[in-house]
């Protein structure tokens, strides 16, 4: 994992003209974004916008048609999701993924060792990982779960764990696609509290959100895809407060 300093608010990852094309059909159209340290972007838009699409391209889980991704001022597209991965990038899925007949506490085990280079690790780096999986439980709130399969447990805790997954580890990006649809209102406050605190410890964050209250709550920046393209990368208010923008968002009401 590399550990090149970069100052607040500076490009971590920058996604340049990138196009993906399934069939005819354009899913990601020139899209130029760049994601930076210690910001939280949010990736908006209609349902099909392409959002999803721009995340696979990014971590390997797609081939882009063309377009460069530069991690660090180095070009990563085209690189296998595992080898992504160990440079700092990690991301959660819409269908989580995880290991459902394994415990939590070796869910997030297995996360820590993706993308790690098959060595030995000292005892002392051990003991270091097992503290921090304990504090990841404890602010997920998993601390009583961790000997339960990821199987039996309730729909929240199943969102939590995909989180405490990359909390573990120390990965720079975290890429999260709808990682709290479906949670209940209690649930949203402990997720808040878990993103602004690791943005507050130089974490950068995109996520993609449906819910305008999360929207509002943690965004540093919106960027709004519609049918692949990006219309808008700028502050929240004026991506909320951009009248085309919620016509495309929410269909004409008038
Ligand atoms: N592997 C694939 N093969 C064919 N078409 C795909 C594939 N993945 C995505 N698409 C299509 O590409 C378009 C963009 O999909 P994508 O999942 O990126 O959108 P999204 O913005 O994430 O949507 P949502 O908010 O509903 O998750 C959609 O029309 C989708 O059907």
């Amino acid at each position: 994992m590399t550990s090149t300093t970069i100052a607040h608010g500076e490009p971590l990852l920058q996604v340049r003209n990138l196009d993906k094309s399934f069939g005819g059909m354009k899913a990601v159209d020139d899209v130029t974004l760049d994601l930076r340290a210690g910001i939280v972007t949010t990736l908006v838009g209609p349902n099909g916008a392409g959002k999803t699409t721009l995340f696979n391209l990014i971590t390997g889980n797609l081939a882009r048609d063309s377009g460069e991704v530069e991690w660090l001022g180095q070009d990563i597209a085209g690189g296998k999701p595992h080898l992504i991965a160990r440079r700092g990038i990690m991301r959660t899925y819409q269908d989580l993924r995880l290991f459902d007949s394994m415990s939590v506490w070796d869910n997030i085990m297995s996360a820590t060792e993706y993308g790690l280079l098959p060595m030995p690790m000292s005892s002392a780096a051990r003991h270091r990982r097992k503290e921090r999986i304990e504090e990841v439980l404890e602010r997920t709130g998993l601390s009583d779960k961790r000997d339960t399969r990821a199987l039996d447990l309730a729909y929240a805790e199943r969102k939590f764990l995909s989180m405490a997954r990359i909390m573990a580890t120390e990965a720079r990006l975290w890429l999260l696609d709808e990682p709290a649809s479906g949670l209940d209102p209690n649930s949203y406050e402990r997720f808040l509290k878990i993103l602004r605190d690791d943005r507050e410890a130089g974490t950068t964050i995109c996520i993609i959100e449906h819910n305008l209250d999360i929207v509002i709550g943690i965004s540093d920046r919106i960027a709004f895809l519609d049918r692949g393209r990006l219309l808008a990368d700028a502050e929240p208010d004026t991506v909320l407060n951009d009248p085309e923008l919620a016509k495309i968002y929410f269909g004409d009401q008038s």
